[in-house]
């Protein structure tokens, strides 16, 4: 089914706005996530994304970003799901790994969440 291959761009729950680029025969992907969350101290740039999904209906997936302005980094895992209209969301979790200068302050260095995703509306030309 061509319903949830993620290739394409996405829009989360904090207006972060994530672009994937093709999904190959193994599953695997590489994209951008352009963050919603920082303020605009610097020109954002966006941070690069790989991950991979399954290539069945309402596929489970995964996808790890490097976050370039920080030294953090955020995992993501979900499943794909079509609704009756046949809008596609991306509905996941996530562990944000921020890095600390010692492992004595390690115990306060990962935090959890949900997300979710839902494809970005063509603009209409
Ligand atoms: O430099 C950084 C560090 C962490 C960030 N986390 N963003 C997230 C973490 C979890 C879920 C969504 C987001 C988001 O940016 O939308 C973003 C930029």
């Amino acid at each position: 089914a061509d319903q949830c291959v993620l290739t394409g761009r996405w829009i989360n729950d904090l207006g972060s706005d994530v672009t994937i680029g093709a999904v190959n025969s193994n599953g695997e992907f590489a994209g951008t996530f352009h963050t919603a969350v920082m303020t605009p101290t610097k020109d954002i740039k966006a941070s690069p994304l790989v991950g991979i999904q399954h290539t069945k209906t309402q596929p489970t997936f995964g996808f790890t970003v490097n976050w370039n302005f920080t030294d953090s980094t955020t995992v993501f895992t979900g499943q794909c799901f079509v609704d009756i209209e046949g809008k596609e969301i991306l509905k996941g979790m996530w562990l944000l790994q921020s890095h600390v200068n010692s492992i004595k302050d390690d115990w306060k260095a990962t935090k959890v969440g949900t997300d979710t995703f839902t494809r970005r509306p063509e603009v209409m030309e």
